[in-house]
């Protein structure tokens, strides 16, 4: 069964009730969730408005275009809302008997929403939900992990369709939504169903809240399954049972102290003997499959207790990445010495003639200052820089605004300040007697009776003759050899003795 949700199946065309991101400018987006209105909303004849510093947008305007569309802002009627306004300002009473009347018609949907007319305040694009987009878009109630560090981290902890993450703390919900996308394989039409998952964690009570609702919101709520819970003290089962993980991700300020309930035993204090677990502890692990861990930390002390924690409990593999993401800015440069002096121009030559030309413009301002300067007529002749290879700048004003000049890429100057350390490490899978019984069963080590490939017995016959041949062969080659040597050495004797 396919989900609804606008991260995992998006319509082709934006719809009433879906989440959209509204992109506002350059690293600049507002979420909104599509209304259709049948009335007046908030004092707007248009029905629900967005209000952004490029104009209004009554969301109908949003509704049934093609994600990606640039929208058009459109003078909206404030209607009973301005009326309102302007009374509560001179203190006035309030109860305007139209508004009320309006607002009334409207709750009962009599009044039917005007349709918006475009206006030239401004315009933005209407962009379908991704994980990527939320990242940059949502409201944050704590420090969020990044793109750049979150495709890396899911691509190390093997998260794919079908995989089951645990994740702690929740916090915004940055990570949750990216790995929400990686592990999804259709969702889990029986309770049994082992269908991908993310379980996460968050201790916080109104984060808590506020990310269970987003989910909800967001359609999620089949893939996520969320716990209010303190992880370092109650672990990670969900309503006592194993989520059965392969991967899990902790965004803790000590993750360490989370470590000991991510185990296949129950967790020992340290130096403490090992007890046998009587069956009455459970794993959050799967028991057949090695669980890829990544931690995620920002000073290198928290990195080194984490790491410490991880040999202790046996995990392997331990190691420590931090990605430094740059971006790469591709724009189109202007350089000429005759362009407007506006954004996007350079105005250095462009290449040596153009250099030439202007040295050549600035020798001859210089020659006829002098001569000014000589015959003291006091009066020295301007001479307009911008006339030289005027017909340069024509050609630039015939072409489009945007094709103009050269297409060039351009890493940021500073990379982006430190985010965090990554810490990776694998709890390979538990063996058993029984493990080692039934794959020597499985694959016979040592006493293979047949050979394994497909060479069969004539074959393998006749590869036996060829080589029996071969060796025949080179025996007589090598026999023929010496006894021509020994021939030759008699000849010498016998020369040498006569
Ligand atoms: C940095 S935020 C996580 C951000 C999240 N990874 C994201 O991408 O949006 C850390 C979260 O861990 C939660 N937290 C701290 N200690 C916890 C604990 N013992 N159990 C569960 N959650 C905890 C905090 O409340 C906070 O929301």
């Amino acid at each position: 069964m396919a989900s609804s949700s606008p991260f995992l199946n998006p319509s082709a065309r934006s719809r009433p009730g879906d989440l959209a991101i509204v992109l506002l400018a350059r690293d600049s987006y507002q979420p909104i969730t599509l209304e259709q209105s049948t009335g007046v909303v908030d004092g707007y004849v248009e029905g629900k408005v967005l209000n952004t510093r490029f104009g209004s947008f009554p969301h109908s305007t949003f509704l049934d275009v093609p994600w990606g569309s640039q929208i058009r802002a459109s003078h909206v009627d404030t209607g009973s809302r301005g009326r309102k306004r302007k009374l509560e300002a001179s203190g006035e009473d309030t109860s305007i008997p139209g508004a009320d009347d309006e607002t009334k018609d409207s709750e009962a949907g009599n009044q039917l929403t005007r349709k918006a007319a475009s206006a030239p305040s401004g315009f933005v694009h209407i962009l379908k939900p991704s994980p990527e987009l939320w990242t940059s878009a949502l409201p944050h109630r704590t420090q969020v992990v990044y793109t750049p560090d979150y495709s890396y981290i899911l691509s190390r902890i093997r998260a794919r369709p079908g995989t089951r993450i645990i994740e702690a703390g929740a916090g915004s919900g940055s990570f949750t939504h990216a790995s929400v996308r990686a592990v999804y394989n259709g969702l889990p039409q029986k309770p049994e169903d082992k269908k991908g998952k993310v379980f996460s964690f968050e201790f916080n009570e109104d984060r808590y809240h506020k990310m269970q609702d987003e989910i909800f919101e967001h359609k999620l709520a089949d893939m996520v399954h969320l716990t209010h819970r303190d992880v370092y003290g109650e672990g990670f089962l969900v309503e006592g049972k194993s989520p059965e993980a392969t991967a899990i991700f902790l965004d803790l300020p000590a993750p360490w102290k989370a470590l000991k309930h991510i185990s296949r035993r129950r967790p020992q204090k340290d130096g403490e003997t090992p007890k046998p677990d009587n069956g009455d502890w459970i794993s959050p692990l799967d028991p057949k499959k090695s669980v890829h861990i990544c931690t995620f930390s920002p000073c290198i002390e928290q990195v080194m207790r984490t790491v410490t924690e991880l040999r202790r409990l046996g995990w392997v593999d331990v190691d420590m990445v931090e990605v430094a993401h740059k971006r790469i800015n591709v724009l189109r440069e202007k350089v000429g010495l005759n362009l407007p002096n506006k954004k996007g121009c350079n105005l250095t030559p462009a290449n040596v003639m153009e250099s030439i030309d202007r040295l050549k413009v600035i020798n001859e301002k210089t020659k006829d200052f002098n001569n000014a300067q000589k015959e003291k007529d006091g009066d020295a002749m301007a001479v307009d820089p911008s006339d030289s290879g005027k017909a340069n700048g024509r050609e630039e004003e015939d072409e489009k605004p945007w094709a103009q000049g050269r297409v060039v890429h351009r890493p940021e100057g500073e990379l982006k300040t430190h985010t965090s350390y990554l810490v990776f490490a694998v709890l390979p899978r538990e063996w058993s007697e029984e493990d080692e019984a039934a794959a020597s069963a499985k694959w016979p080590c040592g006493k293979e009776t047949k050979t394994i490939g497909s060479v069969d017995k004539a074959a393998r016959k006749q590869a036996k003759r060829e080589l029996h041949h071969m060796y025949e062969m080179e025996k007589g080659r090598k026999r023929q050899k010496r006894s021509a040597g020994e021939k030759q050495a008699i000849g010498e004797v016998t020369q040498t003795s006569t």
